[in-house]
């Protein structure tokens, strides 16, 4: 069974159809990005997905159930995470207590039962705390106000933050976006360095084929609303299909 799965997805937005009969699934453990051209519709699946938007038709399932009825806090708790979001970090409290709320937040964690019923639950918070700042590198920071971090840092703890809560799906919107080409690799590193370390599923969408090419078990490319191609990044490299996608653009 999929982690992730939709079905004939329809998003129209009055005369604009943004997301035209998609259906795709991801597996458990399986690291998926999700490119196309400008206004291909990336942005429209990630937050149908998220219940940030409502499907004009279709069906999405995570874990085999369907997702429709739930509110968007509902689908975090049900292990869906998505990372760079600037809403996440509390600016005034030190890295730590980012941290430490994040992992608080996890409802679903494996420390969820302990959490009710033991008073040494806060330990094992701390310790997920801990644990999450060192994969992404700001342990050393950790008693900084995370205002005060570096932009490329705030970007780490907004990753080591929707690691915290352990999902089992997480999704990054374009998690270099705005970042120097320093600060890109080392956000690049970082996931690559997590992936290493964590069982991750991820979708990511991006628009630095480099990064896609270097960081996917799997590519889907939307073109206009429509999965044009999806299958590993040798295969999307040689696709003509995407190359005129992405060539063609400018003559639309
Ligand atoms: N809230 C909205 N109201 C009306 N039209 C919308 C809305 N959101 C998206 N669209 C339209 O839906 C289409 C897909 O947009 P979407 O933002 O999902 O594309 P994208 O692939 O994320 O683009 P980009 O790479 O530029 O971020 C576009 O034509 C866009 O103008």
């Amino acid at each position: 069974m999929p982690l992730l799965e939709t079905e004939n997805l329809v998003k129209r937005f009055g005369g604009v159809t943004a997301t035209d009969d998609v259906s795709v699934s991801i597996e458990s453990n399986e690291r998926v990005s999700l490119i196309g051209p400008n206004g291909a519709g990336k942005s429209t699946l990630i937050n149908l997905i998220t219940r940030r938007l409502d499907p004009t038709e279709g069906e999405i399932r995570f874990n085999g159930e369907s997702i429709l009825g739930l509110k968007p806090h509902d689908v975090v708790q049900r292990g869906v995470s998505k990372s760079f979001q600037t809403a996440s970090i509390f600016p005034q409290l030190p890295v730590i207590d980012n941290a430490r709320i994040a992992a608080l937040g996890a409802e679903h964690g494996a420390f969820r039962l302990n959490l009710l019923s033991r008073l040494d639950s806060y330990d094992e918070v701390d310790a997920v705390a801990r644990e999450t700042l060192q994969d992404v590198g700001l342990w050393a920071e950790r008693e900084t106000a995370a205002a005060d971090l570096p932009y490329g840092d705030k970007r780490r703890l907004e990753l080591g933050i929707a690691l915290a809560a352990e999902p089992d799906l997480l999704l990054m919107d374009e998690p270099t976006a705005g970042m120097s080409p320093e600060e890109t690799a080392a956000t690049v590193e970082l996931i690559e360095n997590v992936k290493a370390e964590r069982d991750l599923t991820f979708l990511l969408v991006e628009h630095d084929m480099e990064i896609v090419m270097n960081i996917s078990d799997r590519i889907i490319v939307l073109d206009r609303g429509s999965v044009i191609a999806q299958g590993t990044p040798e295969e999307i490299r040689e696709s003509e299909r995407v190359q005129d996608a992405y060539l063609g653009g400018a003559d639309r």
